[in-house]
């Protein structure tokens, strides 16, 4: 099965573009006001605009109160939820849509424990840990703390790069790749060639395993 990509952290349409015609399954948007990649309701609409079919729009959020993520969902097309927060099964199972759980990962972390308490999760996203960001830092983590075996597809985050995707996909073998940081010039504001060559590659890691 092909490796997935998603792409986190749109602020502009042409990036998401860029995105889409390169061939990304997944563009992220972030919903959580701390973020220097944070949209507001009039960009996130603009951007899931100029999306061709078949692009996935995916939401992330913080700890946020549930009405806005219902405001959030009644005016933008979503797909998918991403929690990156302390919400628990309950909280994230409450909008009738499918869910992502992203997990910050340190050496005590029971993947397959949260795999169990989050069973009706699209994904289990592995991001790395940091005491003060929530994600989005542009660093990895051990790639030997996910089990290899796991109940729910594992979407690797964390310091991916064109440079390390194929690395990353040989050493877990991951559903799906997520990036942010690592195809970036700014914050927010995404590198059209570096998505380019972080898809070619994730195509050719792909290849390699085959
Ligand atoms: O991107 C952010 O600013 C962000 C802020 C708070 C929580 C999550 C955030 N991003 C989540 C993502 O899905 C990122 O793609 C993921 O953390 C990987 O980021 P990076 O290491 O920069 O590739």
């Amino acid at each position: 099965m092909r490796t997935r990509v998603k792409i986190c952290g749109f602020t502009r349409v042409e990036d998401a573009v860029v995105a889409a015609q390169a061939g990304v399954d997944a563009i992220g948007l972030v919903f959580y006001p701390p973020s220097p990649r944070h949209v507001g309701i009039a960009q996130a609409q603009a951007i899931v605009a100029a999306l061709p079919a078949f692009t996935s729009v995916v939401a992330l959020f913080v700890d946020a109160h549930a009405e806005q993520i219902h405001d959030v969902l009644a005016q933008v097309p979503i797909d998918c939820l991403q929690f990156h927060g302390d919400e628990t099964p309950a909280q994230c199972r409450l909008y009738n849509k499918r869910y992502i759980k992203a997990v910050r990962m340190q050496a005590d972390t029971d993947v397959g424990q949260l795999a169990r308490a989050y069973h009706d999760a699209a994904g289990l996203l592995l991001d790395a840990y940091h005491p003060n960001a929530k994600g989005g830092t542009g660093s990895t983590f051990d790639w030997e703390l996910i089990p290899p075996h796991c109940a729910l597809p594992i979407i690797l985050a964390g310091g991916l790069e064109p440079g390390n995707a194929i690395q990353a996909i040989q050493a877990v073998r991951p559903y799906a790749l997520d990036v942010s940081s690592g195809v970036e010039v700014d914050k927010g504001i995404k590198d059209a060639q570096k998505m380019r060559a972080f898809l070619k590659e994730v195509n050719q890691g792909d290849t390699i395993i085959i």
